[in-house]
């Protein structure tokens, strides 16, 4: 499997701004956009492309356009609401497919309570996006979800990880490539990643 942690200048001062504790929600929503925009550039690099001839200023002229398969956005509800207007700055046509789940406070096992695919699933690129990717329960149940559906090129983009999910992925969905902006330490026994950014979801939407 394929794990790239983007180590951009940009990602990770934006990253660098998101671990402050003082930060508001705006603030939090902003840069979680932001870094979503810089990692989508990253995730897409090898989107194939045709050429076509278009109409120019001069006359006909030979210009790249992206072939073949399209792309869906997977945000896993709540937190990965929170990186889809900057994905969808990036891919404005995408159609999205929306996971709801949250993770058991007790056992840290996803619970599934929603699922809405769009349509043609076998032929998209699926971009999952989520900020936390922490013991891997969320995004296994998200892949077995999507590949359930028919779907074969499923992507990533997290804001921050930690080695043991990254792992538990690995193992299981070779084929699934991981870009994050850090992959961080560990996990804390509430199973929570550090140093990380706290409870994403929250942050995001203002709740406590
Ligand atoms: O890798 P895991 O251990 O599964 O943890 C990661 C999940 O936990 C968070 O969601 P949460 O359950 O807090 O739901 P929310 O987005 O609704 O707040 C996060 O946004 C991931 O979806
Ligand atoms: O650190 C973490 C782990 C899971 N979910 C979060 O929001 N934060
Ligand atoms: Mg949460």
């Amino acid at each position: 499997m394929a794990v790239y942690e983007v180590k951009h200048p940009l990602i990770q001062h934006k990253l660098g701004l998101m671990r402050q504790s003082e930060l508001s929600t705006k603030q939090f929503r902003e840069l979680s956009s932001e870094v979503a925009r810089l990692l989508t550039y990253e995730a897409t690099k090898d989107l194939e492309t045709e050429t076509i001839t278009v109409n120019g200023w001069a006359g006909p002229v030979s210009v790249h356009q992206i072939k073949g398969k399209k792309i869906t956005v997977v945000p896993i509800l709540r937190a990965g609401l929170g990186m889809m207007n900057g994905v969808l700055d990036m891919i404005p046509s995408a159609k999205v497919s929306v996971v709801g789940l949250y993770r058991d406070e007790e056992t840290l096992e996803p619970v599934a309570y929603y699922q809405k695919f769009t349509s043609g699933m076998e032929e998209r690129i699926a971009l999952i996006i989520d900020p936390m990717l922490a013991t891997g329960g969320s995004l296994l149940a998200t892949i077995e979800m999507l590949k359930k559906s028919g779907c074969r090129r499923i992507k990533g983009l997290f804001l921050v990880a930690v080695p043991e999910g990254i792992e538990k992925i690995t193992a299981a969905h070779p084929d699934v490539e991981i870009y994050v902006a850090s992959i961080d330490e560990r996990l804390n026994e509430q199973g929570y990643i550090l140093p990380g950014l706290g409870d994403a979801g929250d942050k995001i939407f203002g709740t406590k």
